[in-house]
């Protein structure tokens, strides 16, 4: 009885996937970079997508013409620097990893006065061009960057929160991959859910709600969450000035895009945590957060609470908020 009811479930999980029933325009702006074009290849595997549009301001059309030739499903274009609407037309999700990177000694806070304005332009495009697509941002700092893209839809017209998303799974990934090297337990299928934001110690991650990760403690703990706080760090020093993560962000903005494409494609269940507007600590001021949220049609379904955490985590959270709070003015501000 077990077995045919799970064989069921098996089956009717592959016909879903298989068919990738809806399929998506999915526009990459910065996609000649170090993120841009591993994220391009991975988008071109991803059977959800139906047209992708690479843009940047050096050698998208390059990239596209080498990308194109994979033989997946998806059409793919490529546009040169003055083409930014035309690889807009029509986008119905769009990704950016266009900006600086960082080099060591320097804070994701310090990219902003290059970014800030990087992101503001091209928000400002997609708010013209395809204001109903959703926007998905891996610029840095993510923390200051979203308001600020929520700003510019906002002064459009056209702002929708439920489609305005900072991407902090690279967060998720590095907890995830940094508690299997402690605990030796596989990887594949015990996320762990990290919230708060993406830099520093506005990253938290919540162990506590993991099976394997509530048995860390002392040292340990202290070491595992300070690794996930500052993993950007630690590849932008072995890097030595060659930039910051590339391959293992590729990897995490094709898997939070890819969950995005299901959830618009009908897949129900679809949950994530990523940085969205969120009322969850708006009564401190705190406008956006990263927390589990359920990806559909819409975007944002359903933006889920933190629950429950640890003393620990508890005092992480406090320090993130204020962290946050100050990222957040600091986006708004320049946009004012
Ligand atoms: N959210 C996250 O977890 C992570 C975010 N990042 C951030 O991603 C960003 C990109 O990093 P990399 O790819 O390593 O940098 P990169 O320098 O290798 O590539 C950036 C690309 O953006 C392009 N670009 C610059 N201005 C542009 C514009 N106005 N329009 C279109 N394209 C433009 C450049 O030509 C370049 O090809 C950085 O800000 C970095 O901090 C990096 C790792 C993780
Ligand atoms: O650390 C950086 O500058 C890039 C980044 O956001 C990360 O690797 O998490």
């Amino acid at each position: 009885m077990y077995a045919r009811s799970a064989a069921r479930t098996v089956s009717q999980a592959r016909a879903f996937s298989s068919s990738a029933s809806r399929q998506t325009n999915v526009t990459v702006l910065g996609a000649g970079g170090g993120i841009g074009q591993p994220l391009s290849l991975l988008m071109k595997l991803d059977p959800h997508v139906k047209k992708l549009n690479l843009y940047d301001i050096r050698g998208a059309p390059g990239v596209a013409a080498d990308v194109s030739h994979i033989d997946t499903g998806s059409e793919v274009t490529g546009f040169a620097a003055d083409k930014l609407d035309e690889a807009l037309d029509g986008a119905e999700v769009v990704v950016v990893p266009a900006g600086v990177p960082r080099k060591p000694g320097m804070t994701r806070d310090d990219l902003f006065s290059t970014n800030a304005s990087v992101l503001r332009d091209l928000a400002s495009a997609v708010a013209r061009v395809s204001p109903k697509a959703h926007l998905l941002i891996i610029t840095n700092p993510v923390n200051s960057l979203v308001p600020i893209a929520s700003r510019v839809f906002e002064k459009a017209g056209v702002y929708d929160p439920k489609r305005i998303f900072g991407v902090s799974t690279l967060d998720v990934v590095r907890a995830t991959r940094f508690l299997a090297s402690v605990t030796g337990n596989d990887p594949k299928n015990t996320p762990v859910t990290v919230v708060g934001g993406h830099s520093g110690d506005t990253i938290v991650p919540l162990f506590s709600q993991s099976s394997y990760g509530k048995a860390v403690t002392g040292e340990v703990y202290k070491k595992l969450v300070h690794r996930v706080q500052f993993g950007g760090d630690e590849v932008v020093q072995a890097k030595a000035g060659a930039g910051s993560a590339t391959l293992s962000m590729a990897f995490a903005g094709a898997k939070f895009a890819g969950a995005l494409l299901r959830g618009i494609a009908g897949e129900k269940g679809v949950i994530t945590p990523t940085f969205v507007r969120s009322p969850l600590y708006l009564d401190q001021g705190v406008e956006y957060f990263a927390s589990n949220v359920e990806l559909g049609p819409n975007g944002v379904e359903k933006i889920h609470p933190v629950g429950p955490i640890s003393a620990e985590e508890e005092e992480l959270l406090k320090v993130a908020l204020t962290g946050l709070k100050q990222n957040i003015e600091k986006g708004y501000k320049f946009i004012e």
